[in-house]
């Protein structure tokens, strides 16, 4: 065991987060610090971020070893997130210095406290409006009544310091002084919530008990699209304030958490703390610190909200918990859900994992007994779950460069005239997935990866969407220079609506897609827009499947029913059921029942069928059999190993080598597949090879799989990624 405290002078191991394989010696300042405290420390002509990770080493050289520059104004590290990170870092193979790096990640740690002056919203208007006057205020503005310091403010409204500074005089912008980092305000648990139907009630209160009663345990909360699954999970948040203890709730899509952070305020009269890339720096770091003093009760955030130093965390949402977006895909490969069990079990928390569609681990471990399960089956007040039916498209009579069936422009017709809102669904961004050259069958391609490019027609650019890259549509052919014969093939939603423009003239149509909208803050008034029903047709792409209530939306139409069956991948049947039954869902939420179509070629395949008939039980059992025949996760354990590099022969030559030497693996009876080049074999001028590990499940995957990768020898062009558990194989 470490101790609690270290005198002036005392030797300590401190673990920065610099990247080195080691802890580094460092004397305890002048008054001493605590084991976990937040510290700088010199290293070399810098000075780092560290923490007091135990008693020093003593393999420095004693006459060598600097003090400790200054111990953090931050709540020391408690042991249990030191676990944590310890074991979050063990599963993922993650050195423990990145781990750090992901606790900490609130800029300006390290200043000293003190006051400051900030800036937020005035009560009056500037005397005249100029362009940078009005940024300024749409800066304020999105940001709610967020404070700014005066470079912040000033730097994201592209404004000098004097415009902000003129603002102020005039009152259209208030200074205050403030202490750099204050409490949240209370949630008001004793407020009354909305009267629970009985399924909810019994549902809350099984959760709440859980809560109540304290140490881990893990619900899953399976309630059809509009049952109230976020009612009853704002129940158990209460008991677990009510209880003096912090909670945390996960959203995938943070940045359309407007309607959710509404509800909060208006359950415990007080906005929950946020989360996630959108807030500012200054509130970030208040945000850190007060979840580490507890003077924070209830965050809400993305999946890196997990690695705040909570001080008493008593509950875990994970809502939606299906979302392929909880698997951070960059850097560090962990999965939120999967670490927010890790995390509860080590703190004593409880968890709750929402859905509509669970994930097939999650059904299996509640299957299993390893998880409670609680159902709500039906849709909260009048509203019921839509009817769903297939448009055999093979029957339709469709011309080419149309996607919209005669059948399916009748049923939105019909919703029309009635003054309802339909949602054509097609999981495709931008114009046309494929731009072809019809003189020589050249497909444009993206110039560092190895896929095609996107055309965007309200961009006027073609995107790679693997990249980011984007260049102009060319008028010839880059290939065979034949000028005029590029095509568009096949159909994105900006493509699609055209075809809405054409075939409904007198329609008020959106479109929603992710990369239309320049700020969150359009988006947010899109969706709002269309909530308040100013929309007779709204196009998307699956950012509309996500957690929406669009009262007045009564037919959802799926242009391409088959689109996701088509890959080979693992999670292809079960990734096709979620997104239908969640895009399904957002029709008929009000009173007027609902109904959805899918546009499908294969009527009878399996999948389409267990969709229409929703049958969830039978399809879960069904999928949780072939991946018991095959091993296959959550039944196996899968690894995959990406090495990347400038020079294609020398990634094929790391993986050939890797194949060679696959002992570790041996050891535990796994199998090794490839060296294969990946399904994207080119990202951003990397040239990228996969192999795939499969082991049988209870096998010490994870040692053996850091003996194995270990035995490649590092170089400069050379990277290694391990991704344990992988979610997406491209
Ligand atoms: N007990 C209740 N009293 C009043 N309104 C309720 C109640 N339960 C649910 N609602 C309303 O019904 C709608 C659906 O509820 P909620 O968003 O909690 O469902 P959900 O199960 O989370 O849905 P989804 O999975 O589709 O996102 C919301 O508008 C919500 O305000
Ligand atoms: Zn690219």
């Amino acid at each position: 065991m470490e101790p609690d405290f270290y005198d002036t002078d005392d030797l300590v191991a401190v673990l920065t987060t610099q990247p080195l394989d080691r802890l580094l010696d460092y004397r305890a300042p002048e008054g001493g610090c605590a084991q976990g405290a937040f510290v700088q420390v010199p290293l070399g002509p810098r000075q780092v971020l560290g923490v007091i990770w135990g008693p020093g080493q003593g393999n420095f050289d004693p006459a060598k070893i600097r003090p400790v520059t200054r111990v953090l104004d931050a709540a020391p590290m408690r042991d249990e997130m030191r676990e944590f990170l310890i074991r979050a870092g063990d599963y993922t193979l993650t050195p423990m210095t990145q781990m750090l790096r992901l606790a900490t990640r609130a800029p300006g740690l390290s200043d000293p406290p003190s006051m400051q002056k900030v800036y937020r919203l005035g009560d009056t208007d500037p005397d005249r409006m100029t362009d940078a006057r009005r940024r300024v205020l749409n800066v304020l503005n999105d940001y709610g009544g967020l404070s700014f310091t005066l470079k912040e403010l000033s730097d994201m409204a592209g404004a000098t310091s004097s415009v902000v500074k003129g603002m102020v005089k005039q009152g259209a912008v208030r200074e205050e002084q403030a202490p750099r980092d204050t409490p949240y305000p209370p949630m008001d648990t004793d407020r009354r919530g909305n009267a629970l139907t009985d399924g909810q009630a019994e549902a809350a209160g099984r959760i709440a008990e859980g809560v109540r009663r304290g140490g881990y345990g893990t619900t899953l909360l399976r309630g059809v699209t509009g049952s109230g699954k976020t009612e009853v999970y704002l129940e158990a948040i209460a008991a677990c304030i009510a209880a003096g203890r912090q909670a945390l709730v996960l959203l995938p899509e943070i940045a359309l958490s407007e309607q959710f952070l509404a509800r909060v305020e208006q359950r415990f009269g007080a906005k929950p703390v946020e989360w996630h890339s959108g807030v500012t720096m200054t509130e970030r770091r208040r945000a850190w610190k007060m979840v580490g003093q507890g003077a924070a009760q209830l965050v809400v955030g993305a999946r890196s909200a997990l690695f705040l130093p909570f001080r008493d965390l008593g509950l875990i949402v994970v809502d939606e918990e299906h979302d392929t977006s909880y698997k951070q895909e960059d850097g560090v490969l962990y999965n939120a859900r999967d670490m927010s069990v890790l995390r509860a079990s080590i703190a004593g928390a409880r968890v709750v994992l929402a859905s509509a569609t669970p994930s097939l681990e999650t059904w299996a471990n509640a299957d299993a007994g390893k998880y409670d399960r609680v159902d709500l089956d039906a849709r909260f007040g009048a509203a019921v779950l839509p009817e769903m039916r297939a448009i055999d498209m093979r029957a339709e009579d469709l011309s080419p460069g149309r996607w919209i069936s005669p059948s399916l422009a009748r049923a939105v017709t019909a919703r029309m005239e009635k003054g309802e809102q339909s949602l054509l669904f097609l999981n495709r961004r931008g114009y046309a997935p494929v731009t072809v050259c019809r003189a020589c069958g050249e497909q444009i391609g993206c110039d560092h990866c190895d896929a095609r490019m996107v055309e965007h027609r309200f961009l006027k650019r073609l995107v790679c969407h693997q990249c980011g890259e984007t260049k102009p549509l060319p008028e010839a052919c880059p290939s065979c220079k034949v000028e005029g014969k590029l095509a568009a093939v096949g159909p994105g939603v900006e493509r699609l609506a055209e075809e809405v423009a054409v075939a409904f003239p007198e329609a008020r149509a959106a479109v929603l897609s992710s990369d239309l909208f320049t700020s969150a803050r359009a988006l947010k008034q899109a969706i709002a827009d269309i909530a308040e029903g100013d929309i007779d047709i709204v196009i998307g792409t699956q950012l509309v499947a996500k957690g929406h209530n669009f009262p007045r939306l009564t037919l959802v139409g799926v242009i391409d029913a088959d689109l996701g069956l088509q890959g080979s991948d693992l999670r292809a049947a079960e990734r096709t059921f979620q997104l239908m039954r969640q895009v399904a869902g957002r029709a008929g939420r009000a009173e007027t029942p609902g109904e959805a179509l899918l546009q499908t070629h294969q009527p009878d395949h399996p999948v389409i069928r267990a969709i229409l008939t929703g049958d969830e039980e039978a399809f879960w059992s069904a999928e949780a059999e072939a991946r018991r025949l095959a091993g296959m996760p959550p039944y196996g354990r899968l690894a995959a190993v990406i090495l990347s590099a400038t020079d294609e022969a020398a990634a094929f030559r790391a993986g050939q080598d890797l194949a060679r030497r696959t002992a570790p693996l041996a050891a535990i009876s796994a199998q090794v597949f490839g060296p294969a080049p990946a399904p994207i074999a080119r990202v951003r001028g990397r040239h990228r090879v996969r192999m795939l590990v499969k082991a049988d499940k209870g096998v010490a995957l994870q040692a053996a799989m850091a003996k194995w990768v270990g035995q490649l020898r590092p170089d400069r062009d050379l990277r290694v990624a391990v991704d344990i558990d992988p979610q997406s194989f491209f």
